[in-house]
């Protein structure tokens, strides 16, 4: 199938929707509060009630995968109904999957997640670069080639991520300078490198390589000003930030931010409808704010 670029997509789906991405996040804990037996019928009834509130209105939505393979081969099954029937009431689906290989092992991943032929095949997924970001490759040119994208994670929302991710590389006079920039920066420049040729050759408004940066990071150190990609917030909610922390965070960047939030919009279930108008809360007011 011939679909536009990412980027185009993406940014067509922004300006029509808003930009706020919301999680299905299928917790065990979430399925006993919404009166759900711990099963794949309960993460059935979860996931779907997930896609009837979201799916027409929200531009992204980003399944947790880990919480669906809990269920093995019916929890899968799962995954698969809920990216097709997301993507057939108009929402873009993110899937958060955090892949990460060598080479020729994400290649597979490449065509687990981001080939046309794939029962598994979402709008976007997340994938990680510590085995290298030239690793990623196979993605990046699968994402390039069907109109899909991926989100590379640079520094993530969790506290932990910061020892690795603030880390300096180069330096001592090496290719970056005395000081060296962060493993994040320099993920930061690979991404931004990637979305410039591709942009080149497109004409697309955003390239197809995303980034995640989380909402909760504090004062990033990061210089996205030439990334030209789209970046993944999480952490609102949940994990403590707001709309505050993400103009702190992103500053100009901010209308290229998708801030995601979860648990925080999923504790209003199972009513869809109340779903939908605490997402729409969430949404409106981020807006509001960013104004
Ligand atoms: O840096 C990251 C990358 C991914 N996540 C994922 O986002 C959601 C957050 O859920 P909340 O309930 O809104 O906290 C979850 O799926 C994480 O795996 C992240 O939090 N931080």
């Amino acid at each position: 199938m011939s679909r536009a670029p990412f980027g185009t997509r993406l940014t067509a789906a922004v300006a029509a929707r808003g930009s706020l991405c919301v999680g299905i996040d299928p917790h065990p804990g979430l399925l006993d509060q919404w009166g759900l037996p711990r099963d794949a019928s309960g993460l059935e009834r979860f996931a779907l009630t997930c896609v009837e509130a979201f799916a027409g209105e929200i531009s992204v939505i980003k399944p947790q995968s880990a919480f669906f393979e809990a269920y093995g081969s019916r929890g899968v099954a799962v995954l698969e109904r809920v990216i097709a029937e997301a993507q057939a009431a108009g929402a873009l689906v993110l899937l958060d999957v955090k892949r990460g290989d060598i080479g020729s092992t994400m290649a597979a991943y490449a065509q687990a997640y981001l080939s046309d032929s794939s029962p598994l095949a979402a709008d976007a997924v997340t994938v990680s670069p510590y085995l290298g970001f030239g690793s990623l490759d196979p993605a990046i040119e699968a994402a390039e080639a069907t109109g899909r994208g991926v989100f590379v994670l640079a520094l993530t929302s969790n506290p932990e991520g910061a020892s690795v991710q603030r880390a300096l590389v180069g330096g001592l006079g090496g290719v970056d300078g005395p000081g060296g920039v962060s493993v994040a920066q320099s993920i930061v420049d690979q991404a931004a490198a990637r979305n410039a040729a591709q942009r080149a050759a497109t004409g697309a408004p955003l390239g197809s390589v995303g980034l995640v940066v989380g909402a909760t990071v504090g004062r990033t150190g990061l210089d996205l000003s030439a990334l030209d990609g789209p970046v993944l917030a999480p952490g609102l909610g949940a994990q403590g930030a707001g709309a505050a922390e993400l103009a702190a965070v992103f500053g100009p960047t901010l209308p290229r931010v998708l801030p995601a939030s979860s648990r925080d919009v999923l504790r209003h279930g199972p009513d869809a409808a109340a779903l939908r108008t605490a997402a729409l809360r969430v949404r409106d007011e981020l807006a509001a704010a960013a104004r």
